[in-house]
């Protein structure tokens, strides 16, 4: 197959008819695609790449076998990302890097109904793309949205003292399945890990409220709530028992399945404030209260203030701290997934 019957073959014969497509003046085919942005509407745009053997397994076996899911995982991260500004994803274009290896339509074809897959259900169409030989794959993607009013976007820096913070979904699956794979409860929860379900219709009913703030969860929680610390330069206070946990989780022991939702990634759960006189809008997806944005009065009271702002976690009602790590018996690190460590 060449590069150019690849291209027609695959991407652009097995899309499916999607609503999208009257609002495509030009998609694949010339050098750019032409799109009609609705009258008053912002354009969200994102770029999410994954590489062998960092966001999926190295060895070709599992390439081989995943290539429906990473097809879907990849349009599935840039949905999350849109969502988290409480926007409405439209379409996405796709690079990719190519090993020679899966250069063939039975990968292809594969990995492609995955793709599209993720594209129906969460209504975005391809335009475009670029395709390139490369020893390892390598798959980028870039998104973009809409919010049109009265929907607002959702930043990281709103979040206001006495502000609830809640997150939704289920926490730790992904992280639990990627590091014990061959057990049962690895097992139940593979899905999590490799067909992740971006909060798409959550995202976009947030953005019809006054949110505060919103990240979604790629990194960990403790992290990406970070995130949110800094930019809104506020303090969290994250009450560890409330963080939401799947029935296949629960199996495992309080502190390790803990330490898995705080510090583990690959969740694309949606993290949010809301003022306490709003109520989080009710979707298919549950969200649940984990806790809030601390007022000067209640930092005031802790016994341990950090310098910078920053997530602080709670076990029935106390600090979590090294000298009372409960229900931890040490203190676990809390910084989660990173591409670059501090070092050089
Ligand atoms: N190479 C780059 N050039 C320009 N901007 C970048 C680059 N890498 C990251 N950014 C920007 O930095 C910000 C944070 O990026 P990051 O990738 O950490 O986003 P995220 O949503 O937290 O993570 P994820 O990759 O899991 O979606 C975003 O605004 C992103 O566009
Ligand atoms: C083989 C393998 N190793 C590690 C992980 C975990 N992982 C990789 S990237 C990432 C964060 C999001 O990435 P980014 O910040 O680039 O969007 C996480 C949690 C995985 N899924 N597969
Ligand atoms: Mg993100």
């Amino acid at each position: 197959m060449t590069e150019f019957e690849l291209i027609e073959r695959i991407f652009a014969t097995l899309q499916p008819d999607t609503p999208n497509a009257n609002t495509i003046e030009k998609g694949i085919g010339d050098d750019a695609a032409i799109t009609r942005v609705p009258a008053g509407a912002r354009l969200v745009s994102c770029i999410d790449t994954l590489v062998q053997g960092r966001h999926f397994a190295a060895d070709w076996d599992s390439v081989e076998a995943l290539a429906f899911a990473i097809g879907y995982k990849s349009i599935a991260v840039n949905v999350s990302d849109i969502a988290a500004m409480g926007a409405t994803a439209h379409s996405v274009l796709l690079a990719l890097a190519l090993p020679q290896r899966l250069a063939n339509t039975a990968w292809l074809e594969a990995f492609a109904k995955g793709l599209f897959h993720a594209c129906q259900q969460f209504g975005v169409i391809l335009i475009g793309g670029d395709t390139t030989r490369h020893d390892q794959l390598v798959i980028s993607i870039s998104a973009q949205g809409f919010i049109s009013a009265p929907a607002t976007p959702v930043y990281r820096s709103g979040a206001k003292a006495g502000d609830t913070l809640y997150v939704s979904g289920t926490l730790g699956d992904a992280s639990y399945a990627l590091q014990h794979p061959d057990t049962e409860v690895g097992q139940q929860l593979a899905h999590r890990l490799h067909t992740p379900t971006p909060r798409a219709a959550l995202g976009n009913a947030l953005g019809q409220l006054p949110t505060s703030a919103m990240i979604d969860i790629s990194d960990g929680l403790y992290q990406d709530l970070k995130h949110i610390c800094s930019a809104s330069q506020v303090y969290l206070r994250i009450d560890v028992e409330h963080l939401p946990v799947s029935s296949a989780l629960s199996e495992i022991a309080f502190a390790e399945r803990l330490t898995h939702q705080l510090t583990g990634g690959d969740d694309y759960e949606l993290a949010f404030t809301l003022a306490p006189s709003l109520s989080p809008p009710t979707t298919v997806t549950p969200v649940r209260a984990i806790g809030q944005v601390l007022s000067p009065e209640a930092l005031a009271a802790l016994p341990f203030v950090p310098e910078t702002p920053q997530p602080i976690l709670f076990y029935q009602g106390q600090p979590i701290t090294a000298h009372h790590p409960a229900p931890f018996t040490t203190l676990p690190p809390l910084d989660g997934y990173q591409h670059f460590t501090g070092s050089s």
